[in-house]
């Protein structure tokens, strides 16, 4: 897809964020003059924006230490936030690299049912097929029937091998299999759907131990990637569901779906600031190459209503 195209996409798929931020901002000027009154409302329009109250409180602080008694406009305003969004996402806009050695690079894909797992492994497959790597995929949620078949459904759609057990199977078992399937064959990455049942934390933790346990046998830096997948319309939830699984299932990062037609994308925002992990990339719809790592100079200007 042409990067236009991409820009498009992520304009449209931010617009209700965007919409929602502008309007709280402006409902602020008026006050022309950035002194206390003005800056508590603009933290408050952050918030509302779910940007989260720790982004929120640093945004003004910056503005406070940069423009304190100005006299500010509104598009003066958007843009200085846009410039602290941007501060606070370019540190955890970082893509996932495949550079495992040996390989392959075995990623483990978490999140709770409906949050864009097995669409978000489809969309990422994909995405490293264009960068000529090779795929296989791994239907490690054996916990629903419906999950394995989809998870098989999007592998033949964009022709990359999955390694599939029966409904109920052992999870570690397939992965054993993924790994040794895709060494034989030369694969370079391993994406792994795993079951994301946060309702019994126990039983999930026992069966991510034993993957890695049986991961471990076979290449010790395995898994290389635990990514969480993360619905953005759960807005603040979303976020509980980082803390959550970042404890249980040693999350290294992270990826945003649904960013499109939710007015909270400002939680990308908070979760950036709040746990600091890398975001790898972005879901702007439920097409295939609706996934992108993300530029967050730009995202930011989007999300402040400026771009
Ligand atoms: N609008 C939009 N929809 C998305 C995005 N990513 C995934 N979806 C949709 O979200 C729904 C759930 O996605 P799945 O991939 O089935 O989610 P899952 O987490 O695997 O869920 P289960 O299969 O139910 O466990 C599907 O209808 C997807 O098309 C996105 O970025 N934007």
């Amino acid at each position: 897809m042409s990067e236009t195209s991409w820009k498009d996409r992520l304009f449209g798929g931010f617009r209700k964020t965007s919409e929602r931020l502008s309007t709280n901002l402006t409902e602020v000027v008026g006050t022309a003059k950035l002194d206390d009154s003005t800056l508590d409302n603009v933290e408050d329009a952050l918030i509302m924006s779910d940007l989260g109250p720790s982004a929120a409180a640093r945004i003004r602080a910056k503005l406070s230490e940069k423009k304190f008694g100005l006299n500010i406009t509104e598009i003066e305003l958007k843009e200085a936030v846009a410039d602290e969004i941007a501060e606070i996402l370019r540190p955890v806009a970082v893509p996932i690299e495949i550079t495992a050695f040996p390989r392959p690079q075995v990623l483990l894909v978490i999140g709770v049912n409906g949050s864009g797992k097995t669409t978000t492994i489809a969309k990422m497959a994909h995405l490293f097929q264009e960068d000529d790597y090779g795929v296989m995929l791994a239907a490690g949620d054996t916990f629903r029937a419906a999950a394995i078949g989809q998870l098989a459904t999007w592998a033949e759609r964009i022709g990359v091998p999955v390694i599939r057990g029966p409904e109920g199977g052992d999870p570690a078992s397939i992965v054993f299999d993924g790994v040794k399937a895709a060494t034989d064959q030369g694969i370079d990455a391993l994406i792994v759907d795993t079951a994301g049942r946060l309702q019994n934390k126990r039983e999930l933790m026992d069966e991510l131990a034993k993957i890695r346990k049986v991961l471990g046998r076979l290449n010790p830096e395995a898994p290389h990637d635990v990514v969480l997948v993360l619905d953005a319309t759960n807005g603040q939830n979303a976020l509980a569901q980082i803390e959550v699984f970042k404890e249980i299932a040693g999350v290294t990062g992270l990826i945003m779906t649904k960013l499109d037609g939710t007015a909270r994308g400002g939680v990308l925002v908070a979760a950036a600031e709040q746990y600091g992990l890398p975001i790898h990339a972005i879901g702007v719809g439920e097409k295939i190459d609706d996934l992108r790592p993300f530029d967050p100079d730009l995202v930011a200007r989007v999300i402040a209503g400026v771009a």
